[in-house]
């Protein structure tokens, strides 16, 4: 088995990585930057998608035309049943993981990649694992300020760490190595513009006049977000225009409330289950945003310099979610919204927010400080250079 890539053959890469829009969408990003970087060196890159079954990342690896390689995989859940025992499905799970390394080594064997990339979720540990016994070199990528279960284990079988934000690098295991990249994120969102969203869309009966709040609850929707925006949309509305991603279960309570509102208010507001390629058009309309802490959506918002009020996912792993909202809190780039949220808290932190343009544009600034626009490229170098390409 050849240890480094040569000039002449395609740099071989594995990725891995999937179950959520965080840890895919960083893995799409980064496997096009290593497609353009080694396409102004006049390479090419040959990469397979190692996942599960029936995930987004098997979708969003079709939709790219990059090869798919599905490996049986568990969930590593810390909490057991109330009795303190592993409960069936955990045992099931677990016995899952060794499955799948076996399948994953044989891939590993078959490809012979310069480099494996993990970018988390549990699919992530089987071929983690499998690179480390067929000695190809690994590297970690980890979206969250916290270091999640997984990737505080498979740290030390990789060469490097790579983390997404600088108070991460003092949560690795000893003698992981770590290397600071950002969180990779879509490159075309930065190319958004106000007026094609309102087309996109169909936000015409917007008041272009008054200022737009995005409200998304990740991916999958939040109902806790949905119910304080519901309870508060009559108030909301009087001041501002509000583009909701509510999640596909919750679109027909989202759509049979909105049937409340007044002739006056109703066309101000827009609900939609998930926000596609217009994504980055409403990104560029937005002045505010409200929305769950996951790490690719505070990764957006600080790339992007948006102003926002942050509604953590209490239960995410480890707090997760809290912590990244007050991460950004602290250091002035967001507003969070910690604990038991009432709607009276959610009114408050957006009304002094859309009352005080000044204060908007001083949290877009110190966002705009924490983001990493470059990180995808600088996560190639690192990739290439781990691989000896
Ligand atoms: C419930 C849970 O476990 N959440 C975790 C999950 O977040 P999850 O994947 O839910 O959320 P993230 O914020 O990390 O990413 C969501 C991604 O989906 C995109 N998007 C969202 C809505 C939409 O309509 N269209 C769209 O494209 C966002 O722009 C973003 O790129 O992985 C993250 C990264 O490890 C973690 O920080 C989160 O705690």
């Amino acid at each position: 088995m050849s240890s480094r890539a040569d000039g002449a053959r395609p740099v071989r890469v594995i990725v891995t990585g999937g179950g959520t829009g965080g840890h895919v969408y960083p893995a799409l990003t980064t496997v096009n930057a290593l497609r353009a970087v080694l396409a102004e060196q006049g390479r090419a890159l040959s990469v397979s998608w190692v996942g599960a079954r029936g995930k987004l990342e098997e979708r969003i690896a079709g939709e790219h035309g990059i090869e798919f390689l599905p490996v049986a995989t568990g969930k590593l859940r810390r909490a057991r049943n109330p009795l303190g025992m592993l409960t069936w499905t955990n045992i099931k799970d677990l016995a899952r993981v060794p499955w799948g390394a076996v399948q994953a080594c044989g891939i590993v064997r078959r490809l012979r990649p310069d480099v494996v990339v993990g970018f988390g979720g549990y699919v992530a540990v089987p071929v983690s694992v499998a690179a480390w016994l067929c000695r190809r070199p690994l590297v970690i990528h980890e979206q969250t300020v916290r270091l999640g279960l997984a990737n505080r284990i498979l740290a030390r079988l990789a060469k490097v760490t790579a983390v997404s934000s600088e108070s991460t690098l003092g949560l690795l295991p000893g003698g992981a190595r770590a290397e600071l990249v950002g969180n990779p994120i879509r490159a075309e969102l930065f190319g958004g513009e106000p007026d094609r969203a309102v087309a996109a869309l169909g936000l015409d009966g917007f008041d272009r006049a008054l200022p737009t709040v995005y409200v998304t609850g990740g991916a999958l929707g939040a109902r806790q977000i949905n119910n304080l925006i519901v309870e508060s949309l009559p108030w909301l509305l009087k001041q501002a225009n509000v583009v909701h991603q509510c999640g596909a279960a919750e679109i027909d309570r989202m759509r049979e409330a909105a049937t409340a509102l007044s002739p006056e208010l109703a066309p101000r507001y827009h609900v939609a289950e998930f926000i596609g390629a217009e994504l980055p058009d409403l990104f560029a309309l937005a002045d505010l945003v409200v929305a769950r802490s996951g790490a690719g959506t505070i990764a957006e918002l600080s790339a992007l310099g948006k102003p926002a009020v942050l509604i953590p996912l209490a239960s995410s792993a480890g707090g997760e979610q809290s912590f990244n909202a007050r991460y950004l809190d602290e250091r002035g780039a967001a507003r969070a919204l910690l604990g038991e949220v009432t709607g009276e808290d959610l009114r408050a932190a957006i009304g002094a927010l859309l009352d005080d343009p000044a204060a908007r544009g001083k949290m877009a600034e110190h966002a705009r400080e924490l983001g990493k626009p470059d990180a995808a490229r600088t996560l190639s170098a690192l990739i290439l250079r781990v691989a000896g390409a």
